[in-house]
């Protein structure tokens, strides 16, 4: 084999969550990072997160300033990993000093999924009977299930999928609510029984995409993930991942958004809700798709002058009271 380019051989550290999907992911860049330059050794370094250590209690009280990303980034500001690949979801829109997001890979389905316990085989979202216990520990989903569906009981749940999974056939619950792209890339695609819709439910920021992180100043690293940049995910996360940032959503709040490039064109949809799904805001921003972040302040703007901030507002003290 001929070396592809002149630069020296190294040997490239990528730090990674030990839990499955994870693990799945990280193995995916490793992959093709390999493919893209064989004159490279690409390792994979595991270390656990705060998120994967704190099963026990729900995530909206820990709140998830980094909860599955800090130790990842000590790693690399510490300079003993290169890059660190994370579910984009769980990457906090304000990074370390010293660290950025280098990289958005091709997105998978964004949306959520029902799956459901097998004696509710031939149900759907809106045959479920009433009093249903639906898992979830995401106030997104919660907030804007509540809305639609009022009639459900909603639990909260906590662990990797294979955990949720076994507790919702163990009988705990009726449903559960989980990431489609979670499940396709654990070749579990057969679980997913509902693909929800958008006009139900909104998916996260970043949902389906991985993010990588690495040091600022690093242009080497730079150059090489960049090879798995996919620029159409990556505006429209850029976009949804303003939009948050601008809302200081950072801890687990009910925001949600929808994203689609036409033409060029960029429309990105948010909405922000009360935990019990009662009050809710919602509305829509299109432009150029290379104004992605411009798109997502505005639409921030827009969904605070409707009430957004006050919404905000009483979560944040619901939240931290434990309600
Ligand atoms: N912290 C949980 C988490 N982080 C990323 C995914 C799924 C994959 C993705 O959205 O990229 C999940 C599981 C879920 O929400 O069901």
């Amino acid at each position: 084999m001929s070396p592809t380019t002149s630069a020296p051989s190294r040997t490239v550290r990528i730090g990674s969550r030990k839990s499955q999907l994870a693990l799945v992911q990280t193995h995916w860049v490793q992959e093709q990072l390999q493919k893209h330059f064989p004159e490279h050794t690409f390792e994979v370094h595991t270390m656990s997160t705060q998120g994967d250590i704190i099963l026990d209690v729900a995530l909206a009280k820990i709140g998830d300033k980094g909860l599955f990303t800090k130790e990842l980034e000590t790693g690399m500001i510490n300079n003993e990993t290169d890059f660190a690949v994370h579910s984009l979801k769980d990457l906090p829109t304000n990074l370390p000093e010293g660290l950025i997001l280098g990289c958005v890979t091709e997105r998978e389905n964004p949306a959520d999924a029902l799956v459901v316990h097998s004696k509710h085989k031939d149900k759907q979202l809106d045959t479920l009977p009433e009093g249903a216990v639906i898992g979830t520990s995401s106030l997104r989903r919660l907030a804007q299930l509540r809305h639609h569906f009022p009639h459900f009981e909603f639990k909260d749940i906590r662990g990797n999928l294979n955990t949720r999974l076994a507790k919702l056939d163990e009988g705990g619950y009726d449903a559960i609510i989980l990431a489609v792209a979670g499940l396709e890339r654990l070749g579990m695609g057969d679980r997913i029984h509902q693909i929800i819709p958008a006009d139900i439910s909104l998916h996260a920021v970043g949902q389906g995409a991985l993010g990588i992180e690495c040091r600022a100043g690093d242009t080497e690293i730079m150059a090489l993930i960049k090879a798995l940049e996919h620029s159409e995910t990556a505006q429209r996360c850029y976009a949804e991942r303003a939009f948050l940032r601008e809302l200081e959503g950072g801890c687990q709040v009910p925001i949600g958004v929808n994203t689609k490039i036409e033409n060029g064109q960029l429309t990105l949809t948010g909405m922000v809700s009360s935990l019990d799904g009662k009050r809710f805001v919602k509305d829509s921003v299109s432009g150029a798709a290379e104004t992605a972040e411009m798109i997502g302040i505005d639409l921030a703007h827009r969904l605070r002058q409707q009430g957004a901030s006050e919404i905000l507002e009483e979560i944040f003290v619901q939240v931290q009271r434990g309600s």
